[in-house]
């Protein structure tokens, strides 16, 4: 593999290609050829990937599969499923596949089959949720549980949250499911405003659990329970851990039997699937959470066993390379038109953003093309109404992705059709566009005069070319969602290992927890700070003013 990947010759060849096709429409495109969604479409398990609305030929998507390998994706994707320590700036493995591995096949590490754990804990899960699901586990007064809140952060809070949500037609009847993530302490209070500490169960979800915002939570959380209860006897009935760090989930006082753990080889934003999706767990059952799991399974065969050629995960991910890398596009939206998949856009941003924006290689020295696109979106039709007139008639290039089941878990009136038909619709405008020639002819008929047409003409006219994938699928049940995260979960790989950075480690993210560490305790002084520079001695210092004010 050549060092850098602007050194290769599919990067050269692929930027002399893009200064051609920046002139080709897709229009044109898709008038030339009838089978063009034949050409660029691919089904894997129950998910259709149509690519077709992409600006691309055949010769786009051939110099996108000899990047592939020149940068040796196929070496790559191996690796991480041999457990090679692929987390080079940790020395760690990256085997969160291992958890979804629904095979007999041994995952090996450091000469142990982790796969003896990870089916140890499986079995954890499935005893502690029947219990809980079952009412025959009790609060400390007796109760079944009515309410579960999963206190964590980062990737252990929103992966859970998203599955949960998307989830929540097979939820189980009695039980209400809640996530509080932000230290700001209106997300505790108003959260717990409305539970019974006699029915109300903590799950403590943090690989470190030294996390402040989580502990913070955390301990506010027990003292909420204390308060009520009385007696440290009811923790062990109402808190349990997911994490990584038995000596501090020891020292926070909850009972190692309501540990669950996991490994350091697993991603904070690739946990779901471990211990700490015990929220998702308790939530649909251990039955459907081995589903979730065994929907993530199928793409991971899939990633790792197709050829490039056919490989959904690694041509979504060139696909965001050929945009990012040579279209100029920053920024990349997720558009499910699934009530269900609300949460979808915002975990995804953080599997993506934190995963591959990088500015650096793994082998240290500063990258020479752009990283990570920009993560956004929102449920359709919503962002319609909303941010759509960017996306169609805007000066910036937003390749889209459109998500949408065949069939709606609430069939009501015609709603699903008309959902499915902006859909549709969205993608075809964002592709065809409407040229100044048939925008005119539109106002005509409309019976607007001459002048009136030449006035407004110009901005009803769409551009059009405008790239979107469409991502449909059956029904949302567990195994899709699990297949669906997979894919993106790939995806993201696919591209930081051609762009040659880590992606999974998270540095980024620490500068400020430092800081914030050492602003801390001078925020309890009462004499003005003078450390910083003047914008924030400035304003910590008027805040101090206003604190003090009342
Ligand atoms: O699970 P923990 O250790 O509490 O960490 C929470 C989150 O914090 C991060 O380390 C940084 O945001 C994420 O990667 C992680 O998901």
């Amino acid at each position: 593999m050549t060092r850098n990947t602007e050194q290769t010759p599919a990067w050269t060849a692929l930027k002399a290609h893009a200064q051609d096709m920046k002139h080709v429409h897709m229009r044109t495109l898709f008038d030339e050829d009838p089978d063009r969604f034949g050409m660029f479409s691919r089904r894997v398990g129950s998910i259709l990937f149509d690519f077709s609305k992409n600006r691309i030929t055949d010769t786009t998507m051939d110099l996108l599969l000899a990047l592939a390998k020149e940068r040796g994706v196929d070496e790559g994707i191996a690796a991480m499923f041999a457990g090679e320590r692929i987390n080079v700036t940790e020395n760690r493995a990256v085997l969160h596949t291992a958890l979804r591995n629904r095979s007999d096949r041994p995952v090996v590490l450091d000469g142990r089959d982790v796969m003896v754990d990870v089916r140890a804990v499986w079995e954890k899960m499935r005893d502690f949720t029947q219990m809980v699901r079952e009412g025959v586990w009790t609060g400390y007064t007796g109760k079944a549980i009515t309410d579960v809140v999963n206190i964590g952060i980062g990737g252990s809070d929103l992966g859970p949250k998203m599955a949960t949500m998307a989830l929540a037609h097979y939820s189980h009847p009695r039980m209400r499911f809640h996530f509080v993530s932000n230290v700001d302490g209106t997300h505790l209070a108003t959260t717990l405003q409305d539970l019974s500490p006699e029915t109300t169960l903590f799950l403590v979800a943090s690989k470190t659990f030294t996390t402040q915002e989580t502990m913070t939570n955390a301990w506010s959380a027990r003292n909420w329970l204390l308060d009520h209860a009385g007696d440290t006897q009811a923790v062990a009935r109402h808190f349990v851990a997911m994490s990584t760090n038995q000596q501090g989930v020891q020292d926070f006082g909850i009972d190692p039997d309501n540990m669950f753990v996991f490994w350091d080889w697993v991603g904070g934003r690739y946990s779901l699937w471990s211990a700490i999706g015990l929220s998702i767990a308790l939530s649909i059952g251990m039955d459907g959470f081995e589903e979730l799991l065994q929907g993530a399974y199928e793409i991971d065969e899939h990633f790792r066993t197709a050829a490039l050629v056919d490989n959904v995960p690694v041509i979504m991910g060139l696909l965001g390379i050929w945009y990012r890398n040579f279209m100029g596009a920053q920024s990349q939206a997720i558009l499910p038109y699934d009530q269900y998949l609300e949460r979808f856009p915002a975990y995804l941003q953080q599997a993506d953003m934190e995963s591959n924006g990088k500015s650096v290689t793994r082998e240290g020295e500063r990258v020479a093309s752009q990283t990570g696109p920009i993560l956004w979106g929102e449920p359709g039709t919503n962002g319609q109404h909303a941010f759509y007139q960017l996306l169609h008639q805007g000066t910036t290039l937003v390749p889209c992705d459109f998500l949408a089941p065949a069939h709606s878990l609430h069939p009501l009136g015609d709603h699903h059709e008309k959902l499915l038909a902006n859909f549709f619709a969205q993608t075809e405008a964002l592709m065809r566009g409407r040229t100044l020639d048939e925008a005119k002819a539109e106002l005509a008929s409309q019976g607007l005069s001459p002048l009136e047409i030449e006035k407004l003409a110009p901005h009803k006219v769409f551009p059009g070319n405008r790239p979107s994938n469409s991502l449909l699928f059956e029904r949302l049940d567990p195994q899709t969602l699990g297949s669906l995260i997979a894919l993106y979960e790939h995806k993201i790989f696919v591209q930081g290992w051609i762009w040659g950075i880590n992606s999974f480690d998270q540095m980024g993210v620490e500068l400020g927890k430092e800081l914030a560490g050492r602003i801390l305790p001078e925020l309890v002084q009462d004499e003005p700070v003078m450390v910083h520079d003047s914008s924030t001695n400035g304003l910590i210092n008027y805040w101090k003013k206003l604190r003090r004010k009342g």
